[in-house]
């Protein structure tokens, strides 16, 4: 069994973090395994508490894993402070996983800052070169790029979005996929390798439950990735998975609600049991 680690905060409410990260792995068939980088105490209305763990216990849970564990993907979330984003770069640096995939978590939907603003730096300096691909959405595509040219970007079309992703593509991860879900009309997400340029298409969903869109869908692309698809059929399936997870979500709580998760919806995406296991 192929095995996947996210490294990423605690949603105590089910819908973001690693608990929707833990949620996708065991949808696609991977063994699922967390890294704890900070306790939320949020719900589908907001974010009221932060708890960031301190450096020394998140290297001894990276050690713990790296050191008996044979590791096929990580993902990163949410890293809250240059410390996190410090120990994490410099285990990554001891161990080398093959496949990284790097949310650059900032903003929650409900509009709470999971990155404080010290760390933006530290994030595009040590952790997006050591990327196989990087998934902002159009809000920290911007907010990355403002960081590093000092110049104000507002991404507006698909044909922006391209643009973006190219600007971001010198930082030095291997890929970006950009990420359309806070654009209007269809969803598109948009791929570069450097080389091409790729657009995943879906309709958008009219739904106000998009709780954790983003980190299920970059737990997606790590299962592909650890199962041995490119990273254009990893995203392929990913975006197919994510799209099924919001047209399914559940109505829980009195806000924003989450995606949901199951081996069914997986197989419902024509992601059939033998490419799974
Ligand atoms: N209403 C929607 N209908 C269909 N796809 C969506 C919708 N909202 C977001 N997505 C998709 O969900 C994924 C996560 O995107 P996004 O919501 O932009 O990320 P984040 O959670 O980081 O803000 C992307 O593939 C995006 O295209
Ligand atoms: C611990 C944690 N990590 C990430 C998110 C972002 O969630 P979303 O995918 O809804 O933007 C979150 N709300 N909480």
């Amino acid at each position: 069994m192929k095995k996947v680690l996210t490294i990423a905060g605690s949603d105590c409410s089910g819908g973001a973090g690693i608990q929707a990260d833990l949620k996708t792995f065991s949808a696609h068939g991977v063994y699922g395994m967390s890294v704890i980088t900070a306790i939320t105490a949020q719900n589908t209305q907001g974010v009221f508490d932060v708890r960031d763990l301190d450096e020394a216990i998140i290297k001894a849970q990276i050690d713990a894993i790296f050191t008996d564990i044979q590791v096929d993907a990580v993902k990163i979330g949410m890293v809250s402070q240059p410390s996190t984003i410090h120990i994490i770069a410099s285990q990554i640096g001891k161990y080398h996983p093959v496949n990284i995939v790097l949310d650059p978590v900032m903003i929650s939907k409900s509009g709470y800052s999971l990155l404080k603003p010290e760390a933006k730096k530290s994030l595009i300096e040590e952790l997006i070169p050591r990327a196989s691909v990087i998934t902002p959405n159009v809000p920290e595509a911007e907010e990355i790029i403002r960081t590093v040219t000092s110049k104000p970007i507002a991404i507006k079309t698909v044909e922006d979005m391209e643009k973006a992703a190219q600007e971001l593509y010198k930082l030095g991860a291997k890929n970006v996929l950009l990420k359309g879900g806070h654009m209007s009309g269809e969803a598109v997400d948009v791929l570069y390798d450097g080389k091409d340029i790729t657009r995943f298409y879906s309709e958008r969903i009219d739904t106000k439950n998009t709780h954790g869109t983003g980190c299920t869908l970059s737990s997606a692309i790590a299962s592909n990735l650890a199962l041995g698809y490119s990273i254009k059929e990893a995203v392929n399936r990913a975006k197919r998975y994510i799209t099924i997870a919001i047209e399914h979500a559940l109505d829980i709580g009195k806000g924003v609600g989450p995606t949901h998760h199951f081996y069914e919806l997986y197989k419902k995406g024509g992601l059939e049991d033998g490419d799974i296991l």
